[in-house]
Order: structure tokens, then C-alpha cells, then sequence
């Protein structure tokens, strides 16, 4: 593989952090990015770095076979390096592999106890993949664990059972995971996610105020 494809996913990585960073859905050292490379190796963020100015060397390489490639040994692959993993091996279209923690991903996914959330029939859908008129979508739900393990279990269950709407997913209290066939992708569906929840939330402001039309 070439250095170049190896250098221009980092770069990506880098300018998808810090723009999620300077949107408040990554602060602190909070969510983790991947991109899978030819190989089905994947650069994964390395865990506990401050995603507002990640370096080439806050990465670490993960390749099937669970080896790892670091710039130095005391670096750790992201803390959630098995639900990515979980993702690229359930959909093998996987190029990328984004996970966020916002305050509106977590407030709505305490809008249900059940384990999917129903989206509002928006224009925005689209941009997700779902061409319907007044589409019923789904957003699966997944309880928040401990151990990530758990979490990445559940995900490979209920995805095997079921076929997905659409490419993302929440845990509850926690925050929101998208994939999709390109880094490029990948970020446009995080920020329609969030316009939808922040639509989600902002309408329901408005109806507990009593300001919205009836
Ligand atoms: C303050 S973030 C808590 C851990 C987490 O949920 C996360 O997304 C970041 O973990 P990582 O190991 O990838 O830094
Ligand atoms: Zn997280």
C-alpha cells in the first residue's frame, strides 16, 4: 500500500476530528474515528487523545488478525476499537466508521424506552439513503456497558437478526455511531444525524413550552 493512501486517511481523520471538536461533539477526548484501508486494516484514533488536534502519531493501525501498529508503545487503540471492528466485518461496504458524543445524540435517546428510535419524516432522510414519502425510520438503540465488549456483541446480534434502515446506530446516554462507503460519506451522515436530533429536540422544547402551532 502507498504511503500516500496511508498519509491522505490520517489527514482525513485530523480535519473530520477537529471539525466535530469545534461542533462540541467530540470534547475533551470523547468519540473515536476509523478508516478502513485496502487491506481491511483500519486507522483507528488512539484512546484518550484530545480530538481537537490529533497528530498523525494519535493513530494506531488495526489489522484483522488484531495486530497493532503504533508510533509509540505506551499508545492504545481507542477503548472502542471493537465496535468499529463489529461494523467493518457486519457490512463489508464499511469504509469509515465515525462515533460521536453529543448532547442531543444522548438526550434523544432517552425519548424511548424501546430499542429503536423513530425519526421524523424529514427532507434530511434522504441524505441517509431513505427515499420514501413520509418514510417510518428507525434508529436502533443499544444499552450503554461497561465493557465495550458487551456493547459490540449486542450490535453483532441484533444487526445479524435484522437488516439495518439506515447506516447508524445510538447507545443510549452515550452517544451516536455512522458508517458508510467513503470517509466523506460517513461525515455527512454524523451531521445530518445531528440536525435530526437537534430538530427531535428543539421540537420538543417547543411543544413542552406550549409555543409551537397546534
Ligand atoms: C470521555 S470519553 C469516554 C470514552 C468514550 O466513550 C469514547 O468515545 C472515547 O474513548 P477512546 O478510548 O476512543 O478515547
Ligand atoms: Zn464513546
Amino acid at each position: 500500500m502507498t504511503r500516500r493512501i496511508l498519509d491522505d486517511a490520517l489527514i482525513q481523520l485530523i480535519d473530520t476530528a477537529r471539525s466535530f471538536y469545534q461542533q462540541g461533539w467530540m470534547v475533551g477526548t470523547a468519540g473515536n474515528l476509523s478508516i478502513r484501508l485496502p487491506d481491511d486494516s483500519f486507522w483507528i484514533t488512539a484512546s484518550g487523545k484530545s480530538k481537537g488536534e490529533l497528530l498523525p502519531s494519535d493513530f494506531v493501525r488495526v489489522y484483522p488478525d488484531g495486530i497493532l501498529e503504533k508510533a509509540s508503545a505506551d499508545l492504545q487503540p481507542s477503548a472502542e476499537t471493537a465496535i468499529h471492528q463489529i461494523i467493518y466485518t457486519l457490512f463489508p461496504e464499511a469504509q469509515a466508521c465515525y462515533h460521536i458524543h453529543s448532547v442531543e445524540s444522548n438526550l434523544v435517546s432517552r425519548f424511548t424506552l424501546e430499542d429503536n428510535l423513530l425519526l421524523p419524516p424529514l427532507e434530511m432522510l434522504k441524505g441517509l439513503g431513505v427515499y420514501q414519502k413520509n418514510p417510518c425510520c428507525f434508529l436502533p438503540i443499544f444499552a450503554n456497558h461497561l465493557q465495550v465488549a458487551r456493547i459490540a456483541a449486542d450490535i453483532q446480534q441484533r444487526f445479524t437478526a435484522n437488516s439495518v434502515q439506515i447506516p447508524a446506530l445510538l447507545i443510549r446516554d452515550h452517544g451516536v455511531t455512522a458508517w458508510a462507503s467513503s470517509p466523506t460519506a460517513a461525515r455527512n451522515y454524523i451531521e445530518i444525524l445531528e440536525y435530526i436530533f437537534r430538530y427531535m429536540v428543539t421540537e420538543r422544547m417547543i411543544s413542552s413550552t406550549g409555543t409551537g402551532n397546534k
